[in-house]
């Protein structure tokens, strides 16, 4: 399975196309949909998604509820595009027009200027309009398509808040995949503990009344997946490295951990590895989980836990920080209309749908993608095949 999206932040609409999902499988809008309204869910967003309400257009690929086994697209319209039509057309518009509307102030920690100086762009909406996480409405939705042949397989999946601002989610560790999907439908930014729920979002306030931004720690846990399913054999079919590689390509995410993550290196290995064991009802497993489900590039049958961190929003509402402008070259301090003061409780759910994208690839790629019956028929072989082993 492999997907690409297209589509500009304030332009017409987000496109997807996902290619390699078996055929005959069980697919709905209402799959996509609930996966859409639960990205724009969540504390601190800005005023964009009260103008958003991200719903799916399936164009092709499905038929009568069932995938057809070629390319699905799908469609995600932007509403605010209404509001910029003149700016975004496709149509060449006039030179006064143009300049009038160009900016040339890149933002400290966006992809403002790099992206201006690799595509030679002087007017920087032409990088910041591709950059923008709008994008992340589109893998959402490929997301969801993986999610939906994880959830016939049996397999489940789930992202929420971990941390925000240092505040921690203390709680969640005991949980199960259900316990942690009620968090998660609830409200992303809500937490077992109440206690919790609130300094979080007093966080959140807080930033957005001096107009700075937070960041914060997303974590997806999985359960249900079979053991050995990536590679150990080659770098670029390691399971955890591809998971890695679609957690750091988010917006504004800069680190991953798997299990108990870079806590290991404080640890000796006695504290580190998990002890395998046997008995007939589950076959192989592990007493503990602190390597977060993976060894060896591969899964270990033990649920997935991964983390991933979002750094705060770059731009700043009300406490710039010094940029140089492109045209003049003369220092300025950015000031902004709009922009989200902490946007994890949203990230949460793109991770999720990142994360459920690798898995259903790395399956389909080890068993078949040709028809989704005889890929869950391959799959329940394997199964009791190494659980026997
Ligand atoms: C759901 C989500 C919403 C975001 N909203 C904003 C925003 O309102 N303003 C902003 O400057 N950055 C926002 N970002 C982060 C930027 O898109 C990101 O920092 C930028 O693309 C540069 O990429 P990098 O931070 O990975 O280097 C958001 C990220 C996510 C995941
Ligand atoms: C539109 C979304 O997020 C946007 C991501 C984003 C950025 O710079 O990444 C900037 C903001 O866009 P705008 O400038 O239009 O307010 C966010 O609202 C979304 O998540 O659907």
């Amino acid at each position: 399975m492999r997907y690409l999206t297209a589509g500009e932040s304030h332009g017409k609409q987000l496109t997807t196309i996902v290619e390699g999902v078996p055929a005959q499988m069980p697919l709905s809008k209402e799959d996509i949909n609930q996966s859409l309204s639960r990205r724009q869910k969540g504390h601190g967003r800005g005023k964009r998604m009260q103008i958003e309400k991200d719903v799916v257009d399936i164009t092709g690929g499905v038929r009568h509820g069932k995938t057809l086994g070629s390319p699905i697209s799908l469609v995600v319209h932007n509403d605010d595009f209404k509001h910029w039509e003149d700016i975004m057309g496709a149509d060449p518009i006039e030179t006064d027009q143009k300049i009038r509307r160009t900016i040339t102030r890149p933002r400290p920690g966006h992809a403002d200027l790099n992206g201006a100086l690799k595509y030679g762009h002087r007017d920087i909406r032409n990088i910041l309009e591709r950059s923008s996480a709008r994008e992340t409405a589109a893998r959402v939705a490929a997301g969801a398509i993986a999610k939906t042949l994880l959830k016939h397989l049996g397999i489940e999946i789930v992202g929420y808040v971990k941390e925000i601002a240092g505040i921690v989610a203390e709680d969640q560790e005991q949980l199960s995949v259900r316990g942690r999907q009620q968090i998660a439908d609830g409200s992303p930014v809500r937490v077992l503990d109440k206690q919790v729920e609130g300094p979080m979002i007093q966080a959140i306030d807080d930033a957005k009344q001096v107009g700075d931004s937070i960041g914060g720690v997303c974590e997806v846990y999985v359960e249900g997946m079979p053991a050995g399913v990536g590679s150990y054999v080659h770098y670029d079919r390691k399971l955890d490295s591809r998971i890695a590689g679609s957690v750091v390509s988010i917006n504004a995410f800069k680190g991953v951990e798997f299990g108990i993550g870079f806590e290991a290196a404080k640890r000796n290995g006695s504290q580190v590895h998990d002890e395998i064991a046997w008995n007939e009802e589950k076959g192989y497993y592990r007493t503990t989980n602190r390597l977060g489900g993976f060894e060896g590039g591969m899964t270990t049958g033990m649920p997935i836990v991964v983390k991933g961190v979002m750094k705060p929003i770059p731009t700043l509402m009300k406490r710039p920080l010094t940029s140089v402008d492109i045209d003049t070259k003369e220092p300025f301090k950015a000031t902004v209309e709009r922009s989200d003061a902490c946007a994890v409780p949203a990230a949460s759910v793109v991770m999720e749908h990142v994360v459920a994208f690798e898995l259903a690839k790395a399956l389909t790629e080890q068993f078949t993608n040709d028809q989704f019956a005889k890929l869950k028929e391959a799959i329940e072989a394997y199964r009791e095949e190494i659980r026997c082993f």
